[in-house]
């Protein structure tokens, strides 16, 4: 067995015996306090159980309140404390078969390409898609919210997708708070469901949309209207006819039993309502108008006839189609949202649905003029943001992400920096910090936002914020002030989500240019990198049969993947501050993206808490 494994092991053993010393000595106190024998027979089964008492032990301490020693972490055996890290996600940068469409492999990528030489001993894979990050099957690709989530919390949770798969299939979804708030409004108002129509899996899902019609329905809605945005970033493009065409059988389906069930108004969803991370209200607003105040500047009484007709202008994607409401024959809007009506978003994916939810739920608000603002019952499928309660209703609890990596390295004195352009901010603060905002300790972090340009579809500029994001980087890293120093570079995901293959390819090169002054910084401050991405997306751009060759659709034409991928992810670790024992284990079983929380936390110098997902690293003497 390998030494290192074996003092954490003494150590861990050393850690629970003192741990249950003084909680004994708590227990004791509760015994004699209390003579409830339930309490007797839960504590003593607690006491048998080493996992459930630790974890009863954290709840308990941070339903106290917590101090400083309940977030100690204990020092790493043989790695040293005080070394600057590195940590830099490369958002969409899966590996894969190198090929035309494998634009990281197209791009040149002489840095990407030196790391890569240290496999295995300093280059590994990790699993980025499916069960490895939560999601409900490993059919499912990988995508930013959970693979971040994962990477900072060191931990698996059950994702958003799978919480609402669960309550919809027990029926649970029904009973709870949320659904029977909003159930008020179904005698006398319209149900309006809002959000992404396609199969995706990333944001939201078409059957669970179809099962929540079918409940809303049967638990008492009598009037509904579905106002859509459409995909064709995590499905093929012009997929979005297809789903259209699903959803109006269904509602036709509920119209013969007597539901006046219709479609309302729709967008693209870069354009129409999903913005994040406020990077332009303007996409917010244009939702607005046509779901609330039912104005587009194009009108349709079929939302199929609409969807193809606009898909016809110049240059037009799903991602960007223009905002439209469906009309009587009168011309009046089907369903602009008013007093006395219930709203749910449907998506379960918290940072495109944030901006939304303030205009739906907030009094005060001066992102834009809302012009009218109706009295609602409003319910988001999950919270968004637990921090600011956002939505306060929801029909699906979230996740409950804590003890996240960043608080617990915060907590033990770790400064921290992080850093990227708006589109990707969130991602290396809200998600990394499990779906909350704002920081641990103001007084030991700093977060920098680089605003990303607006307006444009990113094959325009690929190489976006990069250098940018990487002279902030470099900044912190040579100021001495920070000891973790963390950044997402967006090219390879946000240009591939284009599909532009050309651009894709510069986006590549911009970020390789990118984690070279990263590591240019770590090199002169004597301290450690560890590079790693989210997912997969710019290494394939192509839709694929099974034997793995481009799929053609039935005029011939290779479809262009614009979405993210299966693809397993690389974990580089390096730079003059490494030991020179440190190297990856072989003996993690399914290493994936939760797995990186726990190494970082020994580049530190510290030791994961016991519930993390195992390190990666392990340190040979020589
Ligand atoms: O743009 C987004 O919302 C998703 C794709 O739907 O990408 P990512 O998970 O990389 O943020
Ligand atoms: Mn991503
Ligand atoms: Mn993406």
């Amino acid at each position: 067995m390998n030494p290192l494994i074996v003092e954490i092991d003494v150590w861990q053993t050393a850690e629970r015996l003192s741990v249950y010393i003084a909680s004994s000595l708590f227990l004791l106190f509760v015994i004699i306090t209390s003579s409830s024998p339930s309490i007797l027979s839960s504590l003593s089964k607690s006491i048998l159980n080493p996992l459930l008492f630790n974890r009863h032990l954290q709840n308990f301490h941070l339903k106290m309140g917590s101090t400083d020693s309940q977030w100690k972490l204990a020092d790493h055996p043989k790695l040293p404390k005080g070394k600057k890290i590195a940590v830099v996600v490369l958002d969409g940068w899966g590996e894969a078969n190198p090929d035309q469409y494998n634009c990281i492999h197209v791009a040149e990528t002489p840095t990407m390409d030196s790391l890569k030489k240290g496999a295995p001993e300093k280059w590994t894979l990790v699993k980025a898609h499916g069960t490895a990050v939560g999601l409900p099957t490993d059919d499912d690709m990988g995508n930013s919210e959970v693979g971040h989530n994962a990477l900072g919390a060191g931990r698996i949770y059950a994702q958003g997708a799978k919480l609402v798969d669960l309550a919809l299939a027990s029926g649970k979804i029904y009973e709870e708070e949320g659904f029977n708030y909003i159930k008020e409004s179904f005698d006398q108002g319209t149900l309006h469901l809002i959000g992404l129509l396609s199969d995706g899996g990333v944001h939201s899902r078409l059957d669970q949309v179809q099962l929540l019609l079918k409940g809303a329905s049967e638990h008492g809605a009598k009037r509904i209207r579905v106002h859509i945005l459409t995909d064709g970033r995590d499905v093929l493009d012009g997929s979005s006819v297809g789903f259209v065409e699903t959803l109006e059988n269904d509602l036709a389906e509920l119209r013969a039993k007597g539901v006046d069930a219709r479609i309302a108004s729709g967008g693209g969803r870069m354009y129409v309502t999903m913005d994040r991370y406020e990077n332009d209200w303007d996409v917010v607003k244009r939702g607005w108008d046509a779901q609330v105040l039912g104005e587009a500047p194009h009108k349709f009484q079929n939302a199929v006839e609409a969807v193809k007709k606009l898909r016809e202008l110049p240059n037009m994607n799903d991602q960007y189609l223009p905002p439209f409401v469906i009309v009587d024959e009168s011309g009046n809007p089907v369903g602009p949202i008013l007093d006395g009506d219930a709203v749910v978003t449907f998506n379960f994916r918290a940072d495109r649905m944030v901006m939304i939810a303030k205009a739906l739920e907030y009094e005060d608000f001066d992102k834009f003029d809302r012009v009218r603002v109706p009295k609602i019952r409003y319910a988001g499928m999950l919270q968004y943001d637990g921090e600011l309660k956002l939505p306060s209703r929801y029909l699906v609890s979230p996740p409950l992400i804590e003890r996240t990596s960043g608080e617990y390295l915060v907590k033990n004195g770790v400064r921290t920096f992080a850093c990227s352009e708006t589109v990707k901010f969130g991602h290396v603060t809200f998600f990394w910090n499990g779906n909350r905002s704002g920081y641990f300790d103001a007084s030991k972090e700093e977060y920098v936002e680089i605003p990303s340009d607006v307006g444009i579809t990113f094959n325009v500029q690929p190489k976006m914020k990069a250098v940018e994001i990487a002279e902030k980087a470099r900044d912190a890293i040579l100021s001495g002030k920070f000891d973790q120093v963390r950044v997402n570079l967006p090219n390879g995901d946000m240009v591939g989500h284009t599909g532009d293959i050309e651009a894709t390819v510069v986006a590549c090169k911009a970020a390789d240019e990118a984690v070279k002054i990263i590591l240019d910084a770590v090199e002169q401050v004597g301290g450690i990198y560890v590079v790693t991405a989210d997912h997969g997306n710019a290494e394939d751009m192509v839709k694929r049969n099974k034997s793995g060759q481009p799929a053609k659709d039935k005029n011939g034409n290779i479809q262009i993947l614009t979405s993210h991928t299966l693809q397993p992810v690389p974990v580089a670790i390096g730079g003059p501050g490494l030991l020179p024992g440190v190297k990856f284990r072989t003996d993690v079983q399914t290493p994936g993206l939760a797995n990186v929380a726990a190494t970082v936390m020994n580049l530190h110098g510290f030791v994961a808490p016991s519930d993390y997902e195992p390190t990666l690293i392990e340190v040979v003497d020589n």
